[in-house]
């Protein structure tokens, strides 16, 4: 009985992967139960005729509009013409409802003389989601739930490459809280947090386009990315982050005469070129927030290197 076709046929009909086995043409020769639940499922009722089809047209069709069909196609191929010895491809294949995603497999069969490819699509849509999530939370502030350092890093570099390609202008502010400590030690860590969160929360709304990014970047220090905005524009629009977090009226006994937090920024706007770099910009903007520092904090010093001009606002 063990070794009768059919015992292994209801062997093959018991795995998730969906199985198809076609000859050198294409023409289908065997599937199983996972495939002929899966095509009935996303072809809707039609009870198609597996063994008529061939499955390197059906690629074939698929590949005109869809760039993943057309790998799958061609490393199919590579298989039959012996190219390759397998092909490994993971691909998404979304439904009408959810993201999903399939791995494939493409593997030659020797029977005797006959040479089958066995290709088998195994769904991997729970991996690749807990892939995205590490993904996401490697790149997320735990606390504040804006962008870290890490992914700041990377879209910084991103934006500047874009902006030297397109000779545009790119700004970037680094923002310190002022006397943030005098906060924590008189109303508590845990007051400290929530005004880190509320700070990332304004500071976020901020950054509307896909072209900016507010990002944590380290204890009581953010920064905010503005790629294709000027000058003029982005001093404007830390003004307002300036006096819509003064309206906040966070406490901070002892800092100021309002007893109020408030923040220190240097901010740099130019065009991106070669003799420069993002870690040039951050030093610069850095360098410019500590001089608010020590001049008596609760400041902006702008410099415009945009232009040829020495442009500073205070
Ligand atoms: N609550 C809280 N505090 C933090 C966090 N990260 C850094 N800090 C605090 O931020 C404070 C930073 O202190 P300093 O570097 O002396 O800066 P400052 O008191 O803001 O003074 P200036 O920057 O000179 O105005 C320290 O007390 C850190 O403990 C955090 O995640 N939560």
């Amino acid at each position: 009985m063990f070794e009768t076709k059919e015992f292994l046929k209801l062997i093959l009909d018991t795995v998730s992967e969906h199985i198809v086995v076609i000859n050198e043409s294409g023409d289908i020769q065997y599937i199983n139960q996972s495939w002929r639940a899966f095509g009935n499922q996303n072809n809707g009722s039609c009870n198609l005729d597996w063994y008529s089809q061939n499955y390197l047209r059906v690629c074939e069709l698929a590949a005109k509009d869809d760039e993943y069909a057309y790998t799958a196609l061609k490393g199919i191929k590579s298989v039959i013409t012996k190219q390759q010895d397998e092909f490994y491809l993971e691909y998404p294949c979304n439904s009408d409802t959810e993201p999903r995603w399939f791995m494939m497999r493409v593997v030659p069969l020797q029977i005797k003389e006959q040479r089958f490819i066995v290709i088998s699509h195994l769904n991997i849509t729970e991996r690749i989601l807990a892939e995205q999530q590490v993904h996401k939370l490697a790149r997320i502030d735990g606390l504040t739930q804006i962008a870290n350092r890490r992914c700041l890093d990377d879209f910084l570099l991103e934006e500047w490459n874009r902006c030297q390609r397109l000779s545009l202008p790119l700004s970037f502010a680094m923002i310190d809280l002022d006397h943030f400590k005098m906060l924590n030690d008189s109303a508590g860590h845990l007051v400290g947090d929530e005004c880190l969160q509320q700070v990332a929360k304004l500071l976020n709304s901020f950054s509307r386009r896909t072209s900016d990014l507010c990002a944590r970047f380290g204890g009581e220090e953010f920064a905010l990315v503005l790629g294709n905005i000027k000058f003029d524009e982005a001093t404007v629009l830390l003004k307002r982050f300036k006096s819509e977090l003064a309206h906040l009226k966070i406490s901070n006994n002892g800092a100021n005469a309002k007893n109020i937090l408030t923040v220190s920024i240097g901010l740099v706007t130019l065009i991106p070129t070669a003799n420069s770099s993002p870690t040039k910009l951050i030093e610069k903007a850095d360098s410019l927030l500590y001089e608010v520092k020590y001049s008596g904090r609760d400041g902006m010093l702008a410099v415009d290197e945009s232009c040829t001009s020495d442009n500073q606002v205070h």
